[in-house]
């Protein structure tokens, strides 16, 4: 892969688990595409298939899971749904970052960080290790940590969100153009995670790099992202520019998100729980559009026909109320 931000175009990508019930889809025909040099928010609640799509970059998805259909073509490596093995471990780490969601508990208890780094440098080639190192404590000191001595420690002796920080380290310190986030800042208090998002974006700017960041906290979105794409019951409902996204909401979903967060609302009286609850996998519909039976716009045409994602501009958005009123 070439030393650049890659792009990153996701076709028609399905994503199913076995289950007692069938293979069920987690991620249903998505296709989205990640500009070189942009940061990309995913956005949904729990359930979502955030983390199975985040997954499906890396082709990582484990068993019982499994890449049903559709294809994830990232600038200079391919088809990565293709690649296995020996070529699949090479993208992972070297070319593609990655922050696993429970980054605080992923790291091996048995052994120092310091010597953790070294395994992933050793097993991706690197020849100066010393050079890693240096990189490491450079990034964990932008991060507020003393890195010499987090290098030293052992997973118990770091905090949940010193840990979150070594594993966004380990995503950054093997020059990946693509880095790929999950949850990055779920265990940090709100003025470590606005310092680390800082980071996160300055990193990208100085690096040229190609940001994947998935999370259920809109507010994470609207900080770093320039580009929004919200999920809903395997589907992606809506996407476009974050700022026009969050300023002018059209898909009901979306609406519902944003009006469910003081902050964006701008009052803590105005803010409105998004009422009902998401589906998991037995329960989303299996035709028709996922969102209906939480939605204040259903029409009767939802419960039969699956919204197309129609695009305006910049703007997609998957819904047949919104779609009829703006193409009518
Ligand atoms: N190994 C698995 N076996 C069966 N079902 C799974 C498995 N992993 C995930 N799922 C299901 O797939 C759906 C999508 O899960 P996923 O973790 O991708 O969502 P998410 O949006 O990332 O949610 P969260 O923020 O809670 O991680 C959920 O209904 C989940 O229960």
């Amino acid at each position: 892969m070439s030393e650049q931000a890659p792009g990153v175009r996701i076709g028609g990508l399905t994503v199913v688990y076995k289950t007692p019930a069938g293979e069920l889809p987690a991620v249903r025909d998505i296709s989205l595409t990640l500009e070189p040099g942009s940061i990309t928010g995913i956005v949904g609640e729990s359930g979502s298939g955030k983390s199975t799509l985040a997954l499906s970059l890396l082709n990582a998805v484990q068993p019982p899971g499994r890449i049903a259909a559709g294809s994830v073509e990232i600038d200079g490596l391919g088809d990565v749904a293709g690649l296995k093995g020996e070529e699949l471990r090479k993208a992972r780490g070297k070319h593609i970052g990655y922050v696993f969601q429970a980054a605080q508990n992923s790291l091996n208890p048995l052994k120092t960080v310091g010597k953790q780094l070294l395994d992933l440098g050793r097993s991706h080639g690197v020849e100066d290790l010393r050079g890693l190192v240096r990189e490491a404590k450079e990034l964990l000191g932008r991060m507020g940590l003393d890195g010499t001595r987090v290098l030293d420690s052992h997973q118990h002796e770091l905090s949940g969100g010193m840990r979150q920080r070594v594993g966004i380290m380990l995503a950054l310190v093997l020059n990946a153009h693509l880095v790929v986030l999950d949850e990055p800042t779920t265990a940090l208090d709100m003025i470590t995670q606005a310092n680390i998002l800082k980071i996160v974006r300055e990193v990208h700017a100085e690096r040229g790099l190609t940001t994947l960041v998935i999370t259920h906290d809109i507010g994470v979105v609207a900080e770093v992202a320039d580009r929004l794409a919200v999920m809903y019951g395997g589907r992606l409902v809506e996407q476009g520019p974050t700022r026009e996204v969050l300023g002018s909401p059209r898909h009901p979903y979306t609406r519902g998100l944003i009006r469910a967060i003081p902050q964006l609302v701008g009052d803590i009286d105005e803010a409105q729980a998004l009422p009902g609850r998401p589906p998991t996998l037995a329960t989303v519909p299996k035709e028709g559009c996922v969102f209906r039976e939480r939605c204040p716009l259903r029409m009767d045409v939802c419960d039969d026909v699956d919204p197309e994602a129609v695009s305006d501009g910049p703007r997609v958005v998957a819904c047949h109320a919104v779609n009829v009123k703006e193409h009518a």
